[in-house]
């Protein structure tokens, strides 16, 4: 497993190892579910979880890694401002994007990239730097449960939580099995003081998702959760690049 990124490992910090760049597509999860996207996956992901969708963008020995790309801050802004219009959000997304944060924060900083607007998605195990949070309009904030058979210290960070708590544009997206994983998030949301959650269940076919959403979502509304759909499995199933 190569889990660690540039930031991390390398002594090339400006630089920034991207696992793919595509677009324009339609964001598929989320608050922003059904906007038009382009998309920033960032290679490097040292949480490992057990049922990970994008293994491929951090475990670069799977069979699937159509292999990372290192590009300087104003080639990847100009790269990204090519692809679609000021009307197409830019998600960017990983692995865990954080772990490069300050190459991260120099490119969206760009001039070509001013005007347009950024999502995050983020496992809200790093603490972020303010000056990167403010250029966000959207962070998707995901903690991982017990069932990514990660030990709590890497999948829970209280002060990366709170930092994106204190911005009113964060959600907090819980991937969940079941039913049996709602006690489990609720005591998370409340230890943590969070607010706009939602909770999305997991499954890389689109009648999995469908299935598990049905068991879920009276009971997720109920409590006064969200359920993230994952339609860009119904739209284009899980091929990579959409
Ligand atoms: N269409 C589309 N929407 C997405 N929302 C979050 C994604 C992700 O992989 O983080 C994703 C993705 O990979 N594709
Ligand atoms: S935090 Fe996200 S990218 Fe990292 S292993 Fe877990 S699901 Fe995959
Ligand atoms: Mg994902």
């Amino acid at each position: 497993m190569t889990a660690l990124s540039s930031e991390t490992t390398s002594g090339r910090p400006h630089l920034l190892t991207v696992s793919e760049i595509f677009g324009p597509t339609i964001q598929g999860e989320g608050p922003a579910v059904g906007q038009p996207a382009v998309f920033l996956r960032l290679a490097g992901c040292h949480v490992g979880c057990d049922w990970c969708d994008t293994r491929y963008s951090w475990d670069y020995a799977s069979p699937t890694d159509g292999g990372v790309r290192q590009h300087g801050a104003a080639e990847l802004a100009a790269m990204l401002a090519n692809i679609g219009s000021t009307e197409h959000l830019l998600v960017v997304t990983g692995g865990e994007p954080l772990l490069q944060q300050r190459a991260l924060l120099n490119a969206l900083a760009q001039p070509a990239l001013v005007g347009r607007r950024i999502h995050l998605e983020t496992s809200g195990t790093v603490v972020p730097l303010s000056g990167l949070l403010d250029l966000f309009d959207l962070a998707v904030v995901s903690p991982k449960l017990a069932h990514s058979r990660v030990p709590l210290e890497r999948r829970i960070n209280s002060e990366a939580l709170a930092a994106f708590g204190a911005r009113d544009y964060s959600w907090f997206k819980f991937v969940v099995t079941g039913l049996n994983d709602f006690e489990e998030v609720a005591s998370i949301v409340s230890e943590h003081n969070l607010s706009r959650v939602m909770v999305m269940a997991e499954g890389t076919t689109a009648g999995d998702v469908q299935e598990r959403s049905r068991a879920i979502a009276g009971p997720a509304a109920e409590r006064g959760w969200g359920v993230s759909p994952r339609w860009h499995l119904d739209l284009w199933g899980n091929d990579r690049g959409h």
